[in-house]
């Protein structure tokens, strides 16, 4: 469970509260009007925003003061951040070892992982010999291959055209549910949450709502989400 207690963010003069819980197990979707602090709030989740109030805490532990890569999440940006000068399979290893120097052991679970995602055979090219899906499937793999429990994505496919966006929403969706992870995904696209989201929460005004279930949030929107849609 994650837990973000009496948690108050500032950017500037933007300020966002949050005083909600996080289920473990299946996909949560982040949803809310552009510049309503979805990544402000999967930044400072991650640590790489210090809140100005309150406490973050992943089943009780207390992460609030914890640095990015000791929290136990994985976060996928948009841009998918992968060097251009290494190939697939060194970026995908960089989730286990920023000097590249993997064991046995662990060359063989970045393979898998490479597998797993449906890059089997590809992990010697660079990043610009993949296609755009091919490349989010990398990203994947190396935040998969970091095998933390929470996996926060902020809008990762966007880039992608809808054909693609669905094929890797799928996969993210089945990969979920095969390793046991939690997610949290920031989409601007209702139909993105819909397909895959168990769970849905909407920032509005300043505030998280708390996530309720997908299919009865956009049966039954809410004032809030009404407002979104438009
Ligand atoms: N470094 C910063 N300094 C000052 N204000 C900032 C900074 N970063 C973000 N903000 C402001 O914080 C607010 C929330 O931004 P954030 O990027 O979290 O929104 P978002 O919901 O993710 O938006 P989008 O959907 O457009 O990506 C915005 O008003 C933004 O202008």
């Amino acid at each position: 469970m994650l837990k973000l207690d009496q948690i108050r963010l500032e950017q500037g003069e933007f300020q966002l509260f949050a005083d909600t819980v996080f289920d473990e197990g299946g996909i949560t979707a982040l949803m809310g009007a552009s510049g309503s602090g979805k990544s402000t709030l999967l930044a400072a989740i991650a640590g790489f925003l210090p809140p100005a109030a309150g406490r973050i805490t992943v089943d009780g532990k207390d992460i609030t003061d914890l640095p990015p890569g000791e929290r136990p999440l994985s976060l996928l940006f948009q841009d998918q951040n992968l060097f251009p000068h290494l190939t697939v399979a060194q970026n995908v290893g960089l989730g286990l070892r920023p000097d590249l120097r993997l064991t046995s052991d662990q060359k063989i679970a970045r393979d898998s992982v490479l597998e797993r995602v449906g890059l089997t055979g590809m992990g010697n090219r660079l990043p610009r010999d993949l296609s755009g899906g091919q490349q989010s499937r990398a990203a994947l793999a190396r935040a998969l291959l970091r095998g933390r429990p929470w996996l926060l994505l902020d809008e990762p496919f966007s880039a992608l055209g809808p054909a693609l966006r669905s094929e890797m929403l799928t996969l993210l969706r089945d990969t979920a549910k095969s390793e046991g992870l939690s997610v949290l995904m920031v989409t601007h696209a209702p139909e993105d949450a819909r397909m895959i989201a168990d769970r849905t929460a909407l920032i509005s005004d300043g505030v998280l709502e708390p996530p309720v279930a997908t299919g009865a949030l956009f049966d039954d929107p809410t004032p809030a989400l009404r407002a979104y849609l438009g």
